[in-house]
């Protein structure tokens, strides 16, 4: 129309100026007022979309920004200027592109779309966004977009899901409760545990779950803790719908609105019977014994400890009894363990019977029982006194014949007792005291009491530090051997008793009385004996190369642990060989309680050491209980007979007998026969006429180092084997024992 006008207007001036112009007038004005009134409303628009609390923009169809309102800018906190130099796909994360895309496409064909996005910010923040976004084909097409921070929203809905499905599946029972303290709501592991569904107890007070063990005390504490802290944990019984009851631990926590007001209790709790049973059975483990049910050793050496550490308070005295029943092995080896098991299970009760319920009776393993009395008494005196009789009582208690599984048994105990006051003395000192004490009533006799001795602690004490001077001797080479000439009736060498001396740095020479009694009790002797094998051993292969001493026979003593060992032919074979000695010339001294042991295994060792071409003697014969019916089995080829007959013969006619008799018992058995010991003429003449051929004595010399022995052989025999072994001017040495 207006073009229409405009040409009326070229083609006709007059018409234009009289008749068309005011209407040209009034078109233009009316396109200034709807212009006007456009702007205005782009005015209103933009107002509107900047005051707006939503974000709001505008993109092309590429998506870059042509328009970003404040809010937008706010959230995402990239300016104006810095968007509209952007493209959308800037202000979202990489792993949206495609869903914008995808969502821009939406837009286009439908003419808009709500769709949910994820922008990052310019500070790396990641916002869920909601968007509403639609599509105008002004300008080339552009997409209005109104878009809202919903972040919090989602992460608060992501919560109440998560906390909705915790609830349900959670092992832990949980309870919601009004401030009223009424039941609201229960999730599945409550039933499960308490046996109550949710609509059993929606509305009623928690005080049902309640076992009644604990007082309301309890209960009060409780609250006043959850009021004034907001929180209770604790261990609580309670009780099962079926009137079980049992232990829980439970937390409550008080729930409180933005104005500080409870809102909610929520108890969450676990069933720790199981638990609890677990706690209960290591706790007996590892402080209680299983046979006996009673203290094990470290409990009674924590209770020892916390004793020692009152009496150092309140100077009272204690005492501790160490009991040890007698020959309890003997039972284990007739009736069985399981009648020992039961002895044992009884010894506990009948001392738990004698004695006070605050005392600690406890078991230290095999048959050895402590009994701990505490506080008996601040006099020494009186303590002593009430302390001996209580262990009286107990021992004549534990001495009463047992009824096991119907077999009476009898058995006694030994016991020691060790007083105390304060704690200047360990506990490990105060129970080895009582044990000492417990070895003393042994070697009274067994089935006695004996109190703690300081003298016999010495001894004690100075054996200990000479076992662990022992220890060294072998690796520290303070071993000697030395040689006592055995002689034949003629006074010639035969050989030697190889005797062990040790050489200690600082107590000097040691003698074997002193020192293998310490090693036979501790596996020592096995290494002492070892090494007197092979010096013995090493000796005889040096003599081997001298022709005065090559007929000279070794005689070394074996102690019962070496022999026993199921090795010993076989290391006696190996020494021979690796010294290159003539197996001959070693001659072992066994003594009866090597034999008495297990005849059999005895007899087949002797028999395969004498097939290597070993020589075996008794040693110490006439001591023990040698049996002729089984000293007929031994193959041995000499019986030496002890000096402690040799020592009277001449004086003692039974000591003369039991000489005869041992010298024609070796002539039947046809066996050699040697007197030890021999240190006078009168002895000496005795053997001789009775038909003993061989001796070893001071009359001849003394045990002595090697060098002067071969001095003694080679002055004695200048020829080898056939002058007499003189006699030394040593006769004088007769009073010392000779080792
Ligand atoms: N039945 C049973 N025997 C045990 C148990 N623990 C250790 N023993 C045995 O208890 C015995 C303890 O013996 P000892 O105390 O050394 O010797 P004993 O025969 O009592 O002789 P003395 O103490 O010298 O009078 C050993 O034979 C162990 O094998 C156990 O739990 N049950």
């Amino acid at each position: 129309m207006a073009d229409g006008a405009l040409l009326l207007i070229l083609t006709s001036p007059m018409l234009y100026v009289f008749l068309f112009r005011p209407l040209v007038v009034h078109i233009h004005a009316r396109n200034r007022a709807v212009e006007a009134l456009q702007k205005s409303k782009e005015e209103q628009f933009k107002a509107m979309v900047h005051t707006s609390l939503d974000g709001f923009w505008i993109t092309d169809r590429l998506g870059h920004f042509l328009e970003v309102n404040d809010a937008y800018c706010q959230l995402i906190g990239y300016s104006r200027e810095e968007l509209l130099n952007m493209s959308l796909y800037e202000a979202v994360t990489l792993e949206e592109t495609r869903a914008i895309k995808r969502h821009f496409r939406n837009v286009f064909e439908n003419g808009s779309e709500r769709f949910e996005t994820r922008n990052q910010c310019k500070d790396g923040r990641i916002l869920t966004i909601e968007a509403s976004a639609n599509y105008s084909s002004a300008g080339g097409g552009q997409l209005y977009c109104f878009v809202r921070d919903i972040t919090e929203r989602r992460e608060r809905e992501e919560a109440l899901r998560l906390a909705g499905s915790v609830f349900n599946n959670v092992e832990e029972a949980v309870m919601v409760t009004d401030p009223k303290n009424q039941i609201i709501a229960v999730n599945p592991a409550f039933t499960t545990i308490t046996g109550y569904a949710s609509d059993e107890v929606i509305g009623k007070t928690p005080r049902i779950l309640a076992s009644g063990k604990h007082p309301s005390a309890f209960y009060r504490e409780m609250w006043r803790q959850l009021l004034n802290m907001g929180s209770w944990t604790g261990e609580i019984w309670d009780k099962r719908k079926n009137g079980e009851i049992y232990p829980k631990w439970l937390t409550i926590s008080a729930v409180k609105d933005e104005q500080g007001e409870t809102v909610e209790y929520v108890a969450i709790f676990s069933d720790i019977t199981e638990r609890k049973r677990a706690e209960e059975e290591i706790l007996n483990l590892a402080f209680y014994d299983s046979l006996t049910k009673l203290p094990n050793r470290r409990l009674l050496l924590d209770r020892i400890h916390t004793a020692l550490s009152m009496s150092a308070r309140n100077h009272y005295f204690g005492a501790v009894l160490f009991l040890d029943m007698d020959r309890f092995k003997v039972l284990n080896d007739t009736l069985g363990h399981d009648h020992g098991d039961l002895l044992l299970i009884e010894v506990a009760q009948r001392i738990q019977a004698h004695v006070r319920e605050v005392d600690t009776v406890a078991r230290l393993g095999g048959d050895e029982f402590v009994v701990l009395f505490e506080e008996i008494s601040t006099s020494a005196d009186e303590a002593t006194q009430k302390v001996a009789l209580i262990a009286e009582k107990v021992r004549a208690a534990l001495a009463a014949p047992y009824s096991l599984d119907g077999h009476e048994h009898h058995c006694s105990p030994s016991i020691g007792v060790c007083m105390y006051c304060g704690n200047e003395e360990s506990v490990d000192a105060l129970l080895k005291r009582a044990d000492m004490a417990m070895y003393q009533a042994k070697d009274a006799g067994r089935n006695a009491v004996r109190f703690f001795d300081p003298v016999m602690q010495q001894a004690v004490e100075s054996r200990a530090a000479l076992e662990a001077d022992l220890r060294r001797a072998v690796p520290g080479q303070q071993l000697r051997l030395y040689y006592q000439v055995q002689v034949g009736d003629d006074h010639r060498p035969l050989g030697a008793e190889a005797l062990v001396r040790w050489e200690h740095p600082v107590r000097g020479m040691v003698m074997p009385a002193q020192f293998i009694p310490v090693a036979e009790e501790s596996s020592l002797i096995l290494d002492v004996g070892h090494w007197v094998l092979d010096a013995a051993c090493r000796q005889l292969a040096a003599w081997e190369k001298n022709a005065q001493m090559r007929n000279m026979v070794l005689a070394v003593n074996v102690s019962a642990q070496q022999f026993r060992m199921h090795d010993f032919v076989e290391k006696v074979t190996a020494l021979t060989h690796s010294h290159g000695v003539n197996p001959a010339r070693l001659k072992l001294e066994l003594t009866e309680s090597v034999v008495l042991n297990d005849v059999a295994d005895v007899v087949a060792k002797m028999r395969a050491l004498k097939e290597i071409g070993v020589k075996l003697s008794m040693d110490d014969f006439g001591m023990g209980y040698s049996s002729l019916a089984y000293l007929k089995q031994l193959p041995l080829d000499q019986l030496k007979i002890d000096q402690s007959f040799v020592r009277n013969i001449a004086t003692d006619s039974n000591d003369a007998v039991m000489v005869q008799a041992i010298i024609d018992m070796a002539q039947n058995f046809r066996m050699e026969v040697i007197a030890e010991g021999v240190e006078t003429e009168a002895q000496l003449d005795f053997l001789k006429r009775n038909g003993c051929l061989a001796y070893q004595g001071y009359l001849f010399s003394k045990p002595v180092p090697v060098d002067e022995f071969e001095q003694n052989v080679m002055i004695s025999s200048p020829e080898p084997q056939t002058a007499n072994f003189q006699l030394p001017p040593l006769v004088q040495l007769a009073s010392q024992p000779g080792l």
